[in-house]
């Protein structure tokens, strides 16, 4: 059986370091592109990469190039490229800049691996899926953003702190937009089974919710020169994962919805199912009142961005 090939489009901070996460866990060859001005940084990435096989020991090719012939025929191309924010600044101050970027980056994925799945990670995220996703004309479960995976990571680690357990122990679900409306579930929030709501008062939660919205910004105020990659990173690595080996991970993604969730057309963090298809199914949860009103404040954040971005790229 021929192993999978990953493209990461974007060999900085979360491109470099989502191809770390992906060869050391041997889930196919990586071929890791950036743009020409960037000379031979990339060729330099995978090359030092390549060197680290034979100690930590995976058998994974990586290819460093700037020239979208070598990615032809990816199984998965994830989107990294894109300027990230610094002190200062939210994720939506990146559209003008980056949906240009994205609508670059896609047209030559769209020519070069047309069977694809497109996993975005560039920000604004919500807004950048959508545009990857018109401008491929990909089947929508084929397109699909990170977000969900690293916002729950945040909210999960943060309750391990605060309880003192294992974070394998707890395990949480996560709405909406990549931004600060973003939807923590308490009601999905569990530590070894139990209900988070058993083992710390509401206000409590309520700080670490707050916090895990906010964790991007935690971490762009510590570095000041630029965003969150290991975390980042990580989270689209288990997304890769999840497709090449056709997992069936019930995660939370950006996905297209368009009756789901009464969404009308937009994609926007819910929980799916991730497998070789892709987002094989949008799971549809019966939410609360709150969360209802929560997660359609998200949505209506992220309609508002789509429709700028659309009339920025329109002027
Ligand atoms: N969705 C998430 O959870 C999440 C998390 C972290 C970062 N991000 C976003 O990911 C993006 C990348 O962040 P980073 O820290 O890796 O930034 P970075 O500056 O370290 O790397 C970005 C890379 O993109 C490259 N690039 C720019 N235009 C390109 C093009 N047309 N084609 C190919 N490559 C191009 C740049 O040369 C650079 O090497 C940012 O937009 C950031 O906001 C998203
Ligand atoms: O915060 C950012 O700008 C990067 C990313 O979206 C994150 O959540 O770490």
């Amino acid at each position: 059986m021929k192993r999978a090939k990953i493209t990461i489009v974007g060999a900085g901070n979360v491109g470099a370091t989502t191809a770390h996460w992906c060869a050391a866990a041997e889930l196919g060859d990586v071929v890791l592109l950036d743009i020409p001005q960037t000379e031979d940084m990339p060729k330099g990435k995978a090359l030092d990469l390549m060197q680290a096989s034979p100690i930590v020991g995976f058998d994974s090719n990586i290819v460093g190039t700037t020239d979208y012939a070598d990615t032809k025929d990816s199984d998965v191309v994830v989107i990294t490229a894109g300027i990230p924010r610094k002190p200062g600044m939210s994720r939506d101050d990146l559209l003008a800049t980056n949906a240009k970027i994205v609508t670059a980056v896609t047209e030559q994925i769209k020519a070069t691996s047309p069977n694809a799945s497109i996993i975005v990670v560039s920000n604004p995220l919500d807004a950048m899926v959508q545009q990857a996703q018109k401008v491929s004309g990909f089947p929508a479960n084929r397109v699909m953003g990170q977000a969900g995976v690293l916002d729950t990571a945040r909210y999960r680690t943060f309750i391990a702190m605060e309880l003192g357990v294992s974070v394998e122990d707890v395990s949480a679900m996560l709405m909406g937009g990549h931004g600060d409306t973003m939807v923590p579930m308490p009601s999905c929030t569990s530590v070894g089974g139990i209900p988070v709501t058993r083992l710390m008062d509401e206000s409590r939660l309520e700080e670490i919710v707050d916090r895990a919205r906010k964790g991007g910004a935690e971490i762009v105020g510590l570095l000041k020169t630029g965003s969150a990659y290991y975390a980042p990173a990580a989270a689209t690595a288990q997304m890769v994962e999840a497709i090449v080996r056709d997992k069936k991970r019930l995660i939370p993604c950006a996905a297209y919805c368009d009756k789901e969730y009464g969404v009308g057309g937009y994609y926007v963090g819910v929980p799916v199912i991730l497998g070789s298809n892709g987002v094989e199914k949008v799971v549809e949860l019966d939410l609360t009142e709150q969360e209802k009103t929560d997660f359609q404040k998200s949505v209506d954040a992220v309609k508002g961005l789509v429709e700028a971005m659309d009339k920025l790229l329109a002027s």
